[in-house]
């Protein structure tokens, strides 16, 4: 049994992305609109990401997503928002079954709903003072995790609680959230394959300078991410790097096995290098004919990884030559991962976060 070290009642936040409340393209509108006038998401000046977005994106994409969305939505609606609250309801089952106290779990989310302000507001209606708060993002990246925290700490200002905020830091190389993943690749990999590509979203090549503490260090070299930096800290390039490095020692996968990319770009900056669509069209070129691919970014399925790597990615495989395309799921629901989540909240109330607060450095804007 776990002892809870804080006199005062504790709770779990996790907190997602969001979905769109239907693949309606008035809410597809609505939840694009809260996403892309988010200054850590579109991090342009004020007016021009107004503009931006109002102008260049709004007319047309809404059409364009929903149909994207239609293709992944299910009866019991999305999928990354289904199952984040199955995942709650899992975490809350041993959290009855091995801790010695009551310890409300509840799901928010970044954008859209169930609202990152009515978890909240639930949560100090059960009477939680001292808040656990999970963003369900491996690693750091200020259009993700900062954000998430961003808008707890804000909405708590807000609502005026007096809750203690502790914050789970980006868990890109825990053993136990590298070891899930590799038991859920593991029947992926078993078969005969020619590469797996590890795709992570994308980000601007802007934003990983932006969040560079140091100033001096991230993309300022080739080899970046394999210098010692203090700038690691909030380093996403480097963190999927660490990931991935972890991930194929542990699973046993030599270099020339595997590969790493970046997925769902949006714009005309430049963002991370190399694209996962380039890489996946020219695979059956090089000879790769057998492709596994897994998103280790997202801990659920959702638009990026159904739609996105799963549809369009393997038409665009098969159709360039490709033989045969495996896409392994994300962790979802299973155990192993409950099991990280677990200990995650054990730590928490064992006091382990102690000396950790704040974990958030805040990017450069
Ligand atoms: C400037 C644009 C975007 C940045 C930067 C960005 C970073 C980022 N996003 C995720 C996770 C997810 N993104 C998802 C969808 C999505 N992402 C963007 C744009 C940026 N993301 C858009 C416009 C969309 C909407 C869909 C579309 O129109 O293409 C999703 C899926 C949500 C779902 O409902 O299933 C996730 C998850 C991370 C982790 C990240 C930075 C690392
Ligand atoms: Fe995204
Ligand atoms: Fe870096």
């Amino acid at each position: 049994m776990t002892r809870n070290a804080s006199p005062r009642k504790q709770g779990v936040l996790l907190i997602n992305l969001g979905s769109p409340d239907s693949t309606d393209v008035g809410d597809v509108r609505r939840y694009l609109h809260e996403f892309l006038t988010d200054p850590r998401v579109l991090d342009n000046p004020a007016p021009i990401r107004h503009a931006v977005v109002n102008l260049a994106i709004l007319p047309t994409r809404p059409k364009e997503s929903a149909h994207a969305y239609e293709q992944i939505w299910t009866d019991e609606g999305s999928p990354l928002i289904i199952i984040t609250e199955k995942v709650a309801t899992l975490l809350r089952e041993r959290i009855g079954a091995n801790f010695d106290q009551d310890l409300p779990v509840v799901v928010g989310m970044r954008y859209q709903n169930p609202s990152t302000r009515s978890a909240l507001q639930k949560l100090a209606g059960l009477g939680v003072e001292d808040l656990f708060v999970v963003p369900l993002y491996p690693h750091y990246a200020m259009s993700s995790y900062e954000t998430a925290v961003a808008k707890v700490k804000d909405e708590a200002r807000d609502l005026g609680l007096d809750m203690s905020l502790t914050f789970q830091p980006p868990f890109f190389d825990d053993p136990d959230y590298i070891e899930a993943m590799v038991e859920v690749a593991k029947p992926y990999l078993e078969e005969d394959y020619d590469k797996i590509l590890f795709s992570y979203h994308g980000i601007p090549e802007r934003h990983l300078r932006k969040s560079d503490a140091s100033g001096c260090h991230c993309l300022q070299s080739e080899d970046c991410c394999q210098k010692a930096s203090p700038a690691h800290a909030t380093c996403y390039r480097r963190q999927v790097h660490a990931t991935t490095w972890a991930f194929t020692e542990k699973a046993g996968i030599p270099p020339e096995k595997w590969d790493l990319a970046f997925q769902s770009r949006l714009g005309r900056d430049p963002w991370l290098m190399p694209y996962t669509d380039k890489a996946i069209e020219d695979y059956p070129g090089e000879g790769v004919k057998k492709l596994v691919v897994i998103s280790p970014a997202f801990v659920s399925d959702c638009l990026e990884t159904i739609e996105e790597l799963g549809m369009r990615g393997k038409e665009d495989f098969l159709a360039a030559g490709g033989e045969d395309y495996r896409l392994v799921p994300c962790l979802n629901e299973h155990p192993r991962w409950i099991d990280t989540l677990e200990k995650f909240v054990k730590t928490f109330v064992d006091g382990g976060f102690h000396d950790a607060r704040p974990t958030v450095p805040v990017a450069r804007t």
